[in-house]
């Protein structure tokens, strides 16, 4: 994690990766390790209800939450503005990471630190770091997107400076060289960090200096260039927000049956919820048909208690999603205060 003094710029990672494949895990090691470091965090969340500031750590370091649109395209703007701000106490922190959401496209957030003046001379891009799913990435590399659109899998691992290949714990050995093969496919030159809980070397993907603009440019004459880029709209969020009581029985057989069955179409489903019984947190996290719950940090003092629920994916039924959820709540506890 060494720095060159005689660049004052303050080094920018960019972290990034699709949904679940780990980059809040990567960034709770980042914010826990022991690295030295006093690093500004910013965070962008895909869907309307956020869930990720319930999921980060505390920490020391301050972190700043998107939550209204996609930091690659609308809220571009509030990036900017963030970043401009963050700028004029400098002196407080000594990197800045970008988390986005697992469906950006990381070039725009990458020109950003070229095309404006005053973010160009103050920050350096450091690295392009990309989580990669070891198990599920295949997937949506494959993914047939429609016309137009692109796979925001692919641009991610094109554009990655360091992709750190998670879950390794969840594939075999073949797997995994076939998964390597693919990516360097898609980046020839990109160092892999193979890792089980985003548990890499901090000094593999902070302050290395691997973001390089000639490179780019030369692959991609245009990348500086506002090109629009279209999402795939039909993947989708469906959050929900409501208080009550959820019985965790109930919920545990809903959840297994409905990703049982959806799985496929259903990249990502997280949640903090109010469960009968106790006083902490309880973390619901599922990743296509891979799910597990358990209980987290105490509910703060006068906090209230509401569960907050995202489902991500394709083809999505709000309506039945939602009706499915309070079907798991406790009779006469929904809409009551908690
Ligand atoms: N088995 C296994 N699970 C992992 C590993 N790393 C992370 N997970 C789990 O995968 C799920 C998603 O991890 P996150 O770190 O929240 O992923 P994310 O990329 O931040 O997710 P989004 O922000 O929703 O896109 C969580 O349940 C993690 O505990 C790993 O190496 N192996």
């Amino acid at each position: 994690m060494s720095d060159d003094t005689s660049d004052s710029r303050v080094p920018v990672t960019v972290l990034t990766g699709f949904l679940g494949s780990g980059k809040t895990t990567l960034l709770n090691r980042i914010l826990t390790e022991q690295h030295g470091m006093r690093i500004a965090v910013i965070e962008n969340e895909f869907g309307e209800v956020g869930i990720d500031d319930g999921l980060v750590l505390d920490a020391e370091e301050e972190v700043f939450e998107m939550n209204n649109g996609c930091i690659c395209c609308t809220v571009r703007g509030d990036l900017i503005r963030i970043l401009g701000a963050l700028l004029k106490r400098k002196d407080s922190f000594d990197a800045i990471l970008i988390e986005t959401t697992g469906l950006a496209d990381p070039a725009p957030v990458a020109q950003t630190f070229f095309v404006d003046d005053t973010l160009r001379t103050q920050l350096r891009l450091d690295a392009i770091v990309t989580v990669v799913d070891a198990k599920h990435i295949v997937q949506h590399l494959d993914d047939h997107k429609p016309e137009g659109t692109e796979n925001e899998a692919v641009e991610q691992i094109a554009f990655a400076d360091r992709v750190v290949l998670n879950k390794t714990d969840l594939v075999d050995a073949t797997e995994i060289e076939a998964v390597q093969r693919r990516i360097h496919g898609i980046n020839s030159g990109v160092r892999i960090l193979p890792a089980q809980h985003a548990n890499v070397d901090l000094g593999d993907v902070l302050g290395v200096r691997a973001f390089d603009l000639d490179k780019i440019l030369a692959d991609e004459p245009e990348f500086l260039d506002d090109t629009e880029h279209q999402h795939d709209l039909t993947v989708t969020s469906v959050g929900i927000d409501i208080d009550g009581v959820v019985d965790v029985e109930k919920l545990n057989e809903w959840l297994g049956v409905l990703l049982g069955e959806r799985g496929t179409d259903l990249f990502r489903s997280k949640g903090i919820l109010n469960l009968a019984g106790t006083d902490q947190r309880y973390v619901f996290q599922g990743v296509h048909m891979l799910h597990d719950g358990e209980l987290g940090a105490p509910w703060r003092e006068g906090e209230s208690r509401r569960n907050r629920m995202v489902f991500i994916g394709r083809n999505l039924d709000r309506e039945q999603l939602e009706r499915e959820f309070r079907a798991c709540l406790e009779p006469a506890t929904e809409g009551a205060p908690a």
